[in-house]
């Protein structure tokens, strides 16, 4: 059994202007390769980053797995210094560790109390001015910037989330899976998470209906924007340790969204008042 699949469409960086009018026009995924994201690119390496931001507590997940599954949690959230962190992405066995001496980790960076948004400015000033925000996101409708640092192989769950999103990769590489909104019937979801986490090989057994999917992929390298248009499912990656930011914006009129999510990733206003409360509450914690 298998299913159908396809390379996500790439681009050469042309200018701004090009990308609003592709990602306006087609609302399907695309990578823009050579996209000018600053000095980040040439600088940002694990050592590079220990001593920019230090010894700052960041809470990280900790997974003995690579295949990070938020319904089963197969993971822990700690928190230890940022320089700690990023020196275990770069280790193949740990000295010290949490569950197993070959632990993976990885960081979605979030705003200090649970209303704060994550914000690039805020919680990393030292790296913030590294990385340009791709220049076609209108400022008013910026949501948030994502530090997002994994160990070689690490794995997260395939998901969606509300809002336009571009994932920059600065780092290392990282294999992306796509797949339609329209897709949705067929991944075993559970709010907006699907039970479906490994992409790669899955069990066709348990999980059959994914025949009729259309898997997305593509393969990000430093320069490489991917646009995630709001509600397509994505599943990621990391080819070697892997450092990058992304970046959601209100693509809708901003009525439309729960003043609440932090994440990005809560039902759109109507949708919530549709389905009723207690699918919302799925979504605490997500990515
Ligand atoms: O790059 C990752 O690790 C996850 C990215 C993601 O979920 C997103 O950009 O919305
Ligand atoms: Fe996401």
């Amino acid at each position: 059994m298998h299913f159908k699949t396809s390379p996500v469409e790439t681009y050469d960086f042309v200018s701004w202007e090009d990308l609003t009018r592709r990602t306006s026009e087609s609302r399907q995924p695309l990578v823009i390769a050579n996209v000018p994201l600053g000095p980040c690119l040439a600088k940002w390496e694990p050592h590079y980053l220990a001593r920019a931001v230090g010894d700052r507590p960041v809470k990280v997940h900790v997974s003995s797995t690579p295949a990070m599954d938020f319904l089963a949690k197969n993971f822990l959230y700690k928190t230890m210094p940022f320089c700690e962190f990023v020196r275990r992405i770069g280790e193949d066995r740990h000295k010290e560790y949490f569950v197993s001496e070959t632990e993976l980790y990885y960081l979605r960076s979030v705003g200090s109390d649970r209303r704060e948004v994550a914000d690039l400015q805020v919680q990393f000033p030292e790296i913030a001015a590294d990385f340009k925000v791709p220049g076609f996101i209108p400022t008013e409708d910026y949501f948030s910037s994502v530090l997002r640092v994994g160990s070689d192989g690490l794995r997260v769950w395939t998901h969606y989330d509300v809002m336009d999103n571009v994932l920059a990769q600065v780092h290392g590489r990282k294999k992306v899976y796509l797949f339609s909104p329209s897709d949705a019937p067929n991944l075993y979801l559970s709010g907006d998470k699907s039970r479906v986490v490994d992409l790669e090989e899955p069990d066709f057994e348990r999980f059959p209906l994914l025949e009729r999917t259309l898997r997305f992929e593509c393969t990000l390298r430093p320069g490489d924007v991917l646009y995630i248009p709001a509600l397509w499912f994505h599943n990621t990656i990391c080819i070697g340790p892997s450092i990058g930011v992304n970046v959601f914006w209100k693509n809708l009129p901003h009525s439309m969204y729960d003043n609440s999510d932090v994440y990005g990733n809560k039902d759109l206003v109507p949708a919530s008042k549709v389905y009723g409360s207690e699918i919302s509450t799925f979504k605490i914690n997500g990515v």
